[in-house]
């Protein structure tokens, strides 16, 4: 499976609206705290967007959301694959995309048979409080010998700048939030993503 170099995630479909278009192959819906009916009509604009312009979505968490509104792409961190149906959501021809933040984990998601695995945080993050601390480049190349065939993730702290190197040490895919959602420009900070990715695509 050839997965896009860049990676997007945002926190609703109004972004996904606005960037998609411009050019992204690969797109995660990130949204928390809302109700299930609200993700429900989410995922499904999402879907109707991604599928008009030839974008792959990835449902972050809700997979069971995603399994009824005929989505093909779940992501799922370990604490929601150690509650999640990966039998159902296997069962009904989801792809599956797992983050790893320590060796057991790694373990654990390539138990799980995943068509991606995502190693974080790479760089320090601000989106969320996170209990690891950075990765670094030289994990996501212990990562990549470990990880085989599987495209591998870098996700964390990343911009345009840090793009080369996260390539150089393995990742087939950079994942990214607030450098283009906290950017003045994001529309501009985008297209500079698509730009700077091109040779790996
Ligand atoms: C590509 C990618 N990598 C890691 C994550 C984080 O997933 P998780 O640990 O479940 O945390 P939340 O994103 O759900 O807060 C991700 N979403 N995407
Ligand atoms: C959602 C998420 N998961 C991570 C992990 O390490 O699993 S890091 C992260 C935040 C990524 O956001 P930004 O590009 O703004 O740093
Ligand atoms: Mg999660």
């Amino acid at each position: 499976m050839k997965f896009d170099p860049f990676y997007l995630i945002v926190d609703s479909t109004a972004w996904i609206e606005r960037l998609v278009p411009l050019g992204v192959k690969l797109v995660q819906l990130r949204i928390k705290d809302l109700s299930d009916e609200d993700i429900r009509s989410e995922i499904r604009a999402a879907r109707a967007i991604c599928a008009a312009h030839d974008c792959q979505l990835i449902v972050n968490d809700y997979w069971r959301l995603a399994i009824e509104e005929g989505c093909d792409f779940v992501h799922l961190g370990q604490e929601d694959l150690a509650e999640a149906d990966v039998a159902a959501i296997r069962a009904a021809g989801l792809k599956l995309g797992l983050s790893t933040h320590d060796e057991a984990e790694l373990e654990t998601a390539l138990a799980a048979d995943p068509d991606y695995v995502a190693l974080g945080p790479i760089y320090p993050t601000i989106l969320k409080k996170m209990k690891w601390a950075p990765q670094g480049l030289d994990r996501l190349a212990v990562w990549r010998k470990r990880t085989g065939p599987l495209p591998l993730v870098a996700i964390g702290g990343l911009n345009p700048e840090r793009i080369d190197g996260v390539f150089a040490h393995g990742a087939d895919s950079a994942a990214v939030v607030t450098d283009i959602t906290l950017n003045a420009d994001p529309e501009g900070r985008t297209k500079e993503w698509i730009r700077k990715t091109e040779a790996w695509r």
